[in-house]
């Protein structure tokens, strides 16, 4: 199978060498060739250049794509795309002025989510969760990382696992699971948490690992949820199975889990609504992304990561969605790019580097996604018609997406 994209109006994110992380000043440039041609072979991108050089290529189908722009799919290296039903009167209670942590209190928040979870099946979990995946590719995501953390039960982390499994083998999107079991203390651990952490660290991992379907373990490193201590004891026993960190950190409260990543070589640190300057030393030098989840901060009103400081410390930025029943449920990575603008101050570039190349960094999978680069995965966005990659965070609210193609298949 061949594809060939021609009159490309600019083609987005070209790298002629292999770009797995993008760091601080280098995140304000975006490789661009203007009036380009795109040729891919199977799944992967073979060539691409001038439209000028465009000759010889034989292939089976041809787009033209004048006007438009050419661009990675989104990487959205945050969600948590797999629950039941919804928590929409959770919504009104927060309009009425309710705190999320008030709201967890009257017995919404996360264990809400779990009890109804719990008594889906796992048929009913799969269809709702295949709805939100297609809805997320049509506007533009191509690669999705999808967390467990509303079973907190063996049986239902497993469910969820299993779940997310079938999704990756019914849909053409690239899906990365990661388990997230310390995601709230159930109610019948409640006065005794400590016996939870050694559920999580002896029966729960231990068995999840066993389905050797996820390779990050995550935890709500977070006040009234998982303590330093907890959280340590958590990634431990994830190391133990090879499971790396990828953890919610400084969502409300600064506990030090963003050192305690870096210290358990986390993939990435999420939220980060706080930060420190203490913070910002643990991260230099690490191999760790820092992932800001502006929907998040929009819909439940805290504050946006700082990631001005962030990127003018030197360090990596990657966005994502956080798309979940409680704080942020919308899986628009449109809508994140120009909320990242708008709201975090990131040029556009900055922005669609975050959701591109460091996203794909955040799932461990930049090495094959996130630029058109020769030998990369084809994974695309093809825009409507528009002039520059500006107008994508510009027009907030707007689908810029024309076409989605997903390892060289044309949606
Ligand atoms: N904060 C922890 N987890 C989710 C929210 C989960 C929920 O409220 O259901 C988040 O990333 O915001
Ligand atoms: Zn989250």
């Amino acid at each position: 199978m061949s594809l060939l994209i021609t009159n490309i109006k600019q083609l987005i994110q070209v790298h002629d060498y292999n770009t797995t992380i993008i760091r601080g000043s280098d995140m304000k440039k975006l490789p661009i060739i203007e009036n380009a041609y795109l040729y891919i072979e199977n799944d992967t991108i073979i060539e691409f250049g001038d439209m000028s050089d465009c000759e010889g290529f034989d292939a089976e189908t041809i787009i033209d794509a004048t006007g438009k722009l050419v661009l990675p799919s989104w990487c959205d290296s945050h969600t948590h795309i797999v629950y039941a039903g919804d928590r929409t009167s959770e919504f009104v209670d927060r309009i009425n002025g309710l705190s999320y942590a008030e709201i967890a209190k009257k017995g919404g928040g996360i264990l809400n989510s779990a009890k109804t979870l719990q008594n889906t099946s796992e048929d009913e979990l799969f269809e709702q969760s295949l709805k939100r995946l297609n809805e997320l590719i049509a506007m533009g995501t191509g690669a999705v990382e999808i967390k467990t953390g509303y079973g907190l039960t063996v049986e239902a982390e497993l469910k969820m696992l299993r779940v997310i499994k079938r999704l990756k083998q019914e849909s053409l999107a690239i899906i990365i699971p990661t388990l997230l079991a310390a995601h709230a203390i159930p109610e019948e651990f409640k006065t005794k948490k400590e016996d939870y952490i050694t559920y999580i660290t002896e029966e729960l991992i231990p068995k999840a690992a066993e389905l050797n379907i996820t390779n990050y373990v995550d935890v709500f490193c977070e006040e009234g949820y998982f303590s330093i201590k907890d959280t340590e004891a958590i990634l431990e026993a994830g190391k133990k199975f090879n499971l790396r960190p990828k953890i919610h950190v400084n969502q409300f409260t600064i506990l030090g889990g963003i050192a305690l990543g870096v210290k358990y070589n986390a993939l990435s640190v999420d939220h980060i609504e706080e930060l420190s300057d203490k913070d910002i030393k643990a991260l230099k030098g690490s191999d760790t992304m820092p992932v800001a989840l502006p929907g998040c901060s929009y819909f439940i009103s805290i504050p946006y990561t700082p990631a001005r400081r962030l990127i003018d410390a030197g360090l990596p930025l990657a966005i994502a969605t956080d798309y979940n029943p409680g704080t942020a449920p919308s899986g628009n990575m449109n809508f994140v790019v120009s909320t990242a603008c708008v709201k975090l101050k990131l040029t556009p570039e900055e922005a669609i580097n975050a959701a591109t190349v460091n996203g794909a960094y955040a799932m461990g999978i930049s090495n094959m996604y996130g630029s058109i680069t020769r030998g990369k995965k084809a994974n695309l966005i093809i825009t409507k018609p528009m002039n520059h990659y500006s107008e994508i965070p510009y027009a907030f609210a707007h689908n810029p997406v024309e076409q989605v193609i997903i390892n060289g298949q044309v949606l």
